[in-house]
């Protein structure tokens, strides 16, 4: 890579708004920013949230180097040399609160909070969404795969088909994070510790004179690792007796055959008349991997049709989140200092959807404790105190405030982690088995109804009757004046 540095790694209007504060002497003023998404993506009951460690990375690293800054001198805003000077001594000093890598989210609610003086929080933005949208897509999309295949093993190939190489191997993590157990991408494994997995590719089976022969090789070459593709010439009537002759010479070899590979062809039918076969060879511990475009909905399909599938390679559609390419996340202000004092600030819209909730805000998960399970998320202003004592709540849904109750007998987990701190990293990031595990005993806490892959119950996200009055009066204030 001719340049690694990301400083840069965001939009012009970003720089150029620095700028403008630095001129204004408004530089140092404090804000408070936060990102959040409007609407779910793939019409899923909940989003998992992936990204912190690459945003952590960044924020880490901001350094304006020499060459940035002759390239900023360059341009024809024809920034000021103090700007410059000022950027040369730029790091990241403020505060930042994140949900954490593999928590289950929701529509309008803060992933990610950031305090920091506005000059400082402008840079963000970009990179934060960047990263934050698409690590979180693909997470969510896996998710969504993972709850149709409790219990089969799933294997990311997405690499060839992803939107160039950052995207394969965060892509990768993400799927890792949300319930994939492996992939194709080395160099994801070795980045991140993902493990990794390989069959073989028709070539290696068309590069022989015989399928046979081809099998016979490569089950010599790696003979603890061996799934053969059987779909080259004829899945039935060559591929899989191919395979089971090979697999019946390496038994008296006293070696197994892991798996055979479908790659095309209708896979319901394939996959039982493959089981048959290898179960009536004896072989019924060799497994059955199965690939070719497949996503939530053809792998549903598949096993309502009796499918005989052990473990899913699934590609393009996962990588590039197929059905749908962007997650809309935004990145908000929502407070800034004035006069040594916070104030909330608003963004109207004639579209309600987009009118911003003012306030430096936190989420509280509020777990019945009857149930076990998740009632609601509960976003309060960062001051209020009733939820974290455990006192009574009202939740209320912000659009349709006349649908509401109170919670009592409830925990309230606090989900915004503290990042950073005074510029410092605070936060130990857990290993990726750690955020799996997170990820898996977070599923746990909600009811099926909100997890259902097709047309699930909306899980509620409230406002504190404190967010919402602050929300009224500055919209009465902005809309009356
Ligand atoms: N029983 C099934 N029910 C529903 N969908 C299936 C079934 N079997 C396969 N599919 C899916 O149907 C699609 C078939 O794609 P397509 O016709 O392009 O593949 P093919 O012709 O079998 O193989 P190739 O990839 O070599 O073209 C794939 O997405 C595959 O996953
Ligand atoms: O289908 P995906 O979910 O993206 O999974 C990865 C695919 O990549 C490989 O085939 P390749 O793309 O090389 O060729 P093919 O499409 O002709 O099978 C593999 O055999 C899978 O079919
Ligand atoms: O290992 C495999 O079988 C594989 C990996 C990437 C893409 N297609 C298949």
């Amino acid at each position: 890579m001719k340049y690694t540095n990301m400083t840069l790694h965001t939009d012009k209007y970003q720089i150029n708004m620095m700028y403008a504060h630095w001129l204004n002497g408004s530089d140092r003023e404090k804000a408070v920013f936060e990102a959040y998404f409007r609407k779910l993506p793939f019409g899923n009951g909940f989003a998992v949230f992936a990204g912190l460690e690459r945003f952590i990375h960044y924020v880490q690293h901001l350094k304006f180097d020499e060459e940035i800054l002759q390239y900023l001198a360059a341009q024809e805003e024809g920034y000021d040399a103090g700007f410059l000077e000022r950027l040369r001594t730029f790091r990241f000093t403020g505060r930042i609160w994140s949900m954490e890598e593999g928590a289950i989210v929701f529509a309008n609610e803060p992933l990610v909070r950031v305090e920091a003086n506005v000059f400082e929080a402008h840079l963000l933005e970009t990179a934060l969404l960047n990263f934050v949208n698409y690590q979180t897509l693909i997470a969510t999309k896996a998710a969504r795969i993972r709850l149709v295949a409790p219990d089969e093993t799933l294997l990311e190939f997405g690499t060839r088909r992803a939107q160039e190489a950052d995207a394969a191997v965060w892509g990768a993590r993400a799927s890792y994070i949300a319930g994939f157990d492996a992939t194709s991408n080395l160099r994801a494994g070795m980045l991140f510790g993902i493990p990794t997995s390989g069959t073989h590719a028709h070539a290696w089976v068309q590069h022989h004179e015989t399928e046979l022969e081809s099998f016979e090789r490569f089950a010599k070459a790696l003979p603890n690792q061996v799934t053969l593709l059987v779909d080259t010439y004829d899945t039935l009537r060559s591929g899989v007796p191919n395979a089971i002759k090979v697999a019946k010479r390496m038994e008296a070899a006293g070696n197994r055959m892991r798996a055979i590979r479908l790659d095309s062809g209708d896979l319901a039918y394939l996959s039982k008349q493959a089981r048959r076969m290898l179960d009536e060879a004896g072989l019924d511990y060799v497994k059955i991997v199965a690939s070719n475009d497949l996503d939530e909905n053809i792998i549903m399909n598949l096993k309502a049709e009796g499918a005989r599938i052990d473990s899913w390679g699934v590609g393009t559609q996962l990588i590039t989140a197929a059905d749908q390419p962007a997650l809309g996340g935004v990145y908000k202000l929502v407070a800034r200092e004035q006069n040594g004092k916070w104030e909330p600030v608003i963004k109207i819209s004639a579209n309600p959807e987009k009118v911003s909730t003012p306030g430096a805000k936190d989420v509280y998960r509020i777990v019945d404790r009857k149930s076990g399970r998740a009632k609601a998320d509960y976003v309060a202003l960062t001051g209020e105190e009733e939820v974290k004592a455990g006192e009574p709540i009202e939740l209320f849904d912000p659009v349709h405030p006349y649908i509401h109750e109170m919670a009592e007998d409830y925990d309230a987990i606090p989900m915004l982690k503290p990042i950073f701190r005074e510029g410092e990293l605070i936060y130990e990031l857990p290993d990726l088995d750690a955020m799996r595990e997170l990820h898996r005993k977070q599923l746990g806490l909600f009811w099926p109804e909100h997890l259902r892959k097709l047309n699930p119950e909306r899980y509620p996200v409230d406002l504190s009757v404190q967010a919402w009055q602050q929300k009224m009066d500055l919209i009465r204030k902005y809309k009356f004046k």
